[in-house]
C-alpha cells in the first residue's frame, strides 16, 4: 500500500486563513494586490473563487439558509433576492472619476455649472473619503477573490480583472455576467489587470441594522474610478450597477479610457444580427438611453417574413477596426442584467425564455406558486394569484402600488437566450455595418434618419436626448440629454471622447453608417404613430438597404437622409401616417438645434471638437432659411 501523505497546507495571507483556493500559485502581481486588500480591509478569511457551478451551489445553499435568497420553486435553479430598500439603483451623485488633472476626467465647464457628464474628485480628497471607509471594512467577513474576463477567454479584444468583495451575492452575479474561471490566472500571467475592490461597507459587528439580510451602507456609498491606474473602489452598495464592477465601472468607464489609449471603442451599445429574406447577414450596434427598450431591440421578434434576428449582446459593445479596416465588435459580458418590469412574452419573448433557469431576480415580486412577478406580467400569471411585493408585502393584481421595484432586474446567462448568435463568443468579434443611436422623442423627431458623414453621425450621437421621468423634484416627464447614451458611464473628458470618435475615421477603413431612430413619436391625440416592437424590423430593413448603398430610398433633409415616401415596407400595417411620422417641424428643429448647441456649450464647452458646433450651426441655419 502506498500511503499518500496529505500535506494539509494551511496557507495564510498575512495572518488571514485561506478558506478556498491556492494562493501560492497566483501571479505575483495578484499576490501583491491581494496582500494589499487584506491589509486594508482585514477580512476573516480569503476565498479564491473558481466560478464553478459547484461553488455557486455552495454559496446559494448558504444564502438560502441565511434568507438572502429565496428559491423560486416554479423553476429550476431560479432565485429571488430583496435588497435593503435604500440600496436599489446606481448612485450617480456618489460615482467619481479621480485623475491628477481634473480636465482629463471632466470638460471645462463655466464656474457654477454642475457637470452632467461625470464627477471628478481630486486624489487628495478621494484619499480622505476612502480612508474613512475601507480600513477594516471586511472585518468578520470573508473576502471573495474573483478572477474574471470581460469578453471571451483568450480573445485579443478581451480584458482581465480581479475583483475582491465581501458580498457572496456579487460573486453569484459576477459568474453569470462575466467569465469567472481559474483559466484567467493562466491567461493573465504577469500582465496587468483591472483592480476592483468592493465592500458592502458593513464590518462585523454591524453598527447599522441589516434589512432583508442585505448588508449595505447607503449613507457612505462611494464608487471611485482611477482610470490611470485601471483601478475601481466601490463601497457601501451591493446593488448591481455599483457592485458588479465588471459592468458599468470596468466595461464602460475604465474600458473607455483604455480604448482611447489603444485606439478602439468601449460603448453602451447592443449588438444584433439581422439576416434578410435573401439570406444576407448584417450586424449592427445600437445605443439608447434607458426606457427605450434596448434589450427588446437586441432580441427582436421580427414581424416581416423571412427576416431573422439574433443577439450578440444587449448592453455593452467593445469594437475595434481589424487589419482590413472592418469594425469588429464583441459583447464583453456573459449575461443579461435587464430591467424586469415591462418584460413579457409580448415585448420580449426571447428575454423571458432566457431566464427560465439559472437566473437571479432582484427586487421583483413573488407569486404564491413560487414564480417571479412584475408590472407587465399581469396576463401571464394565474388570475387572482397571491403575490408578495419586493418590499415583502402581501399584494395582488389590482391593488394599489407596484409589486416590483421599477429598477428590479433579472440576471441570466446570455448562453440561455434562444436567439443568441453562434458567433457571440467569436474571439474576432462580428463585423459592424451600422451604428444606430436612438431616443424616446414624443414630438418632432422622425422615425429614422441617416448621418451624411461620420462626423455628422458623431454630432447626432452627441445630441441624443430622451424623455425620462424627471428626477424627484419635478413631476411628469422631461427631455433629458444623454449624449452617445454614455452620460452616466463616461470614463474621461467627454470632449476628448468625441474627438476620439472623430479620430477613428481613416481613409482605408470601412466606416459604419450612422443612423438615428425614434420609436416613440406621438400623434396630436397622444397616440403612438409607430407600432414599434417587431415592426421595427421594417426600419432596420431600410437601414440595411442604405448600408448596401441604395440611393433611391432616401431624400436629403437638414437633419440628414430620411426615407423617401413609400420606401419603408409598411405591408400589413393598418393606417400609418407617414407624413406625421417623417415630418420635420421647422420651429421644433430650430429650437432643438439651438438647445443642443447650448447644452454642448455649457456641458462640454471648449473641449467639444469645433466640427460638432459647426455641423449644429449648419443644421440650425438650414431651418432658418426654410
Ligand atoms: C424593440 C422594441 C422597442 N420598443 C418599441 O419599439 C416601443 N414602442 C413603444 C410605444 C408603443 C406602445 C404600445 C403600442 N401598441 C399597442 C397595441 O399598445 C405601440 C407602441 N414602446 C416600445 N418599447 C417599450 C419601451 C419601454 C421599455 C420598446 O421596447
Ligand atoms: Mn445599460
Amino acid at each position: 500500500l502506498v500511503y499518500e501523505v496529505h500535506e494539509i497546507v494551511v496557507q495564510k495571507v498575512g495572518h488571514v486563513p485561506l478558506a478556498k483556493g491556492d494562493f501560492t500559485h497566483l501571479p505575483k502581481k495578484v499576490k501583491i494586490f491581494l496582500a494589499h486588500c487584506v491589509q486594508l480591509c482585514k477580512p476573516r478569511g480569503i476565498y479564491i473563487c473558481d466560478g464553478s457551478a459547484e461553488e455557486a451551489d455552495e454559496i446559494i445553499h448558504k444564502l438560502l439558509e441565511r434568507g438572502t435568497l429565496t428559491r423560486l420553486t416554479k423553476y429550476k435553479n431560479n432565485y429571488l433576492c430583496r435588497t435593503d430598500p435604500d440600496d436599489v439603483a446606481r448612485v450617480e451623485s456618489k460615482t467619481f472619476i479621480t485623475t491628477a488633472n481634473k480636465y482629463d476626467s471632466v470638460p471645462h465647464v463655466r464656474e457654477g455649472v454642475k457637470s452632467a457628464l461625470g464627477c471628478w474628485m481630486s486624489p487628495e480628497d478621494m484619499k480622505v473619503e476612502l480612508d474613512h471607509r475601507f480600513p477594516g471594512c471586511m472585518s468578520g467577513r470573508m473576502m471573495y477573490v474573483i478572477p474574471f474576463c470581460m469578453g471571451p477567454l483568450g480573445s485579443p479584444l478581451s480584458k482581465i480583472g480581479v475583483q475582491v468583495t465581501d458580498s457572496n451575492y456579487v460573486l453569484l452575479c459576477m459568474r453569470v455576467m462575466t467569465r469567472v474561471s481559474p483559466k484567467v490566472w493562466e491567461l493573465l500571467g504577469d500582465d496587468d489587470f483591472v483592480k476592483c475592490i468592493h465592500s458592502m461597507g458593513c464590518p462585523r459587528p454591524v453598527q447599522r441594522r441589516v434589512k432583508n439580510h442585505w448588508p449595505c451602507n447607503p449613507e457612505k456609498v462611494i464608487i471611485a474610478h482611477f482610470p490611470e491606474e485601471r483601478k475601481i473602489k466601490s463601497f457601501g452598495s451591493g446593488y448591481g450597477g455599483n457592485s458588479l464592477l465588471g459592468k458599468k465601472c470596468f466595461a464602460l468607464r475604465i474600458a473607455s479610457v483604455i480604448a482611447r489609449d489603444e485606439g478602439w471603442m468601449a460603448e453602451h451599445m447592443l449588438i444584433m444580427s439581422i439576416t434578410t429574406p435573401k439570406g444576407k447577414e448584417y450586424f449592427v450596434s445600437a445605443a439608447f438611453p434607458s426606457a427605450c427598450g434596448k434589450t427588446n431591440l437586441a432580441m427582436l421578434n421580427p414581424s416581416l417574413p423571412g427576416f431573422r434576428i439574433q443577439c450578440v449582446g444587449d448592453d455593452i459593445a467593445w469594437m475595434k477596426f481589424d487589419e482590413k479596416g472592418v469594425l469588429h465588435g464583441i459583447n464583453p459580458e456573459a449575461g443579461f442584467f435587464g430591467v424586469a418590469p415591462g418584460t413579457n412574452m409580448k415585448t420580449n419573448p426571447n428575454a423571458v425564455l432566457s431566464f427560465q433557469e439559472n437566473s437571479i431576480f432582484t427586487n421583483v415580486g413573488e407569486t404564491a406558486d413560487g414564480g417571479y412577478f412584475w408590472e407587465g406580467l399581469e396576463d401571464e400569471v394565474p388570475p387572482g394569484i397571491g403575490i408578495t411585493t419586493w418590499l415583502g408585502q402581501p399584494w395582488h393584481i389590482g391593488c394599489p402600488g407596484k409589486a416590483a421595484h421599477p429598477n428590479s432586474r433579472f440576471t441570466c446567462p446570455a448562453s440561455q437566450c434562444p436567439i443568441i448568435h453562434p458567433k457571440w463568443e467569436d474571439p474576432k468579434g462580428v463585423p459592424i455595418s451600422a451604428i444606430i443611436f436612438g431616443g424616446r422623442r414624443p414630438t418632432g423627431v422622425p422615425l429614422v434618419f441617416e448621418a451624411k458623414s461620420w462626423a455628422h453621425g458623431v454630432m447626432i450621437g452627441a445630441c441624443v436626448k430622451s424623455e425620462a421621468t424627471a428626477a424627484a423634484e419635478f413631476q411628469g416627464k422631461t427631455i433629458m440629454h444623454d449624449p452617445m447614451a454614455m452620460r452616466p458611464f463616461m470614463g474621461y473628458n467627454f470632449g476628448h471622447y468625441l474627438q476620439h470618435w472623430l479620430d477613428l475615421e481613416k481613409p482605408d477603413r470601412k466606416m459604419p453608417k450612422i443612423f438615428h431612430v425614434n420609436w416613440f413619436r406621438l400623434d396630436n391625440n397622444g397616440r403612438f404613430l409607430w407600432p414599434g416592437f417587431g415592426d421595427n424590423i421594417r426600419v432596420l430593413d431600410w437601414i440595411l438597404r442604405r448600408v448596401d448603398g441604395d440611393a433611391s430610398i432616401a431624400v436629403d433633409s437638414p437633419v440628414g437622409w430620411i426615407p423617401k415616401k413609400g420606401s419603408i415596407d409598411l405591408s400589413g400595417l393598418g393606417s400609418i401616417n407617414e407624413d406625421e411620422l417623417f415630418s420635420l417641424p421647422h420651429d421644433y428643429w430650430l429650437e432643438d438645434s439651438r438647445e443642443s448647441r447650448s447644452f454642448l456649450k455649457s456641458q462640454v464647452g471648449p473641449d467639444c471638437p469645433p466640427i460638432i458646433y459647426r455641423l449644429l450651426e449648419d443644421q440650425e441655419a438650414a431651418f432658418v432659411k426654410q
